[in-house]
């Protein structure tokens, strides 16, 4: 196979209360496995999900997989940092998950940002969805306006247990994160090549391509 001549590296957080499901999607995600056995995250794990995003481009997605109990505490900012996404998971059993979204949302969008000053792209993930859905059928037709006023680009009902949408959900995110390193690339006036800028070729992005 031709070597891709496009890479992309992008570090996504993953957060939500405890026990949402944020390291099972991961599992799922990377692993194709799953364990009904409740194991809290301690910290922050990590793990590394390769696409091949089309013939001539490879992203590498680093996932921080962030611990509930580290619930908007100080050490968030440390884990925030340089992040190009993120997932915002709740547990559609449990309704206080739901109700934490929005403290989750503003606490990432207190400490991070993308170089342009806009919020980095998040997708909200309603999560063990093979176990009814308490919570969507009395928000499910108002999730889009949720996600409209609070500035998800999507969301999606996963289940880590039956995979369900975990590669839909990452396909929408990759996609609006290419975007806005597109915009970014082309807010950096074109003749003016910073040193730390990598040769020319590396600043076309495939969205950019497309558009
Ligand atoms: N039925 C069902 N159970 C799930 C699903 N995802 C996770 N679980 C279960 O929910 C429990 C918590 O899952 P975790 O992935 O450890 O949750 P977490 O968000 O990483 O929790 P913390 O690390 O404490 O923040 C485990 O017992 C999982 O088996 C799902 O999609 N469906
Ligand atoms: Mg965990």
């Amino acid at each position: 196979m031709q070597a891709a001549n496009k890479e992309h590296l992008y570090k996504l957080l993953v957060i939500g209360d405890l026990g949402v499901g944020k390291t099972s999607i991961i599992k799922r995600y990377v692993h194709q496995n799953f364990s009904s056995h409740y194991r809290a995250t301690i910290g922050v794990d990590f793990a590394l999900k390769v696409l091949h995003w089309d013939p001539d481009t490879v992203v590498r997605l680093q996932l921080w997989d962030i611990a509930g109990q580290e619930r908007f505490g100080n050490m968030t900012r440390v884990y925030y940092r340089e992040a190009m996404g993120a997932f915002i998971v709740f547990d559609v059993t449990r309704p206080a998950t739901f109700e934490a979204v929005t403290k989750w949302k503003n606490d990432l969008d207190s400490k991070l940002s993308l170089p342009n000053g806009k919020p980095v792209s998040v997708v909200l993930l309603a999560n063990k969805c093979d176990q009814g859905k308490d919570v969507l059928l009395n928000n499910g037709l108002k999730m889009d306006q949720f996600c409209k006023e609070h500035g998800f680009v999507g969301w999606f009902e996963t289940s880590a247990k039956e995979n369900i949408n975990i590669d839909e959900a990452s396909r929408c995110l990759v996609k609006h994160i290419l975007a806005n390193e597109c915009e970014l690339m082309e807010s950096i006036e074109p003749d003016v090549v910073k040193p730390h800028l990598t040769p020319p070729r590396a600043l076309s992005c495939s969205s950019c391509a497309k558009s």
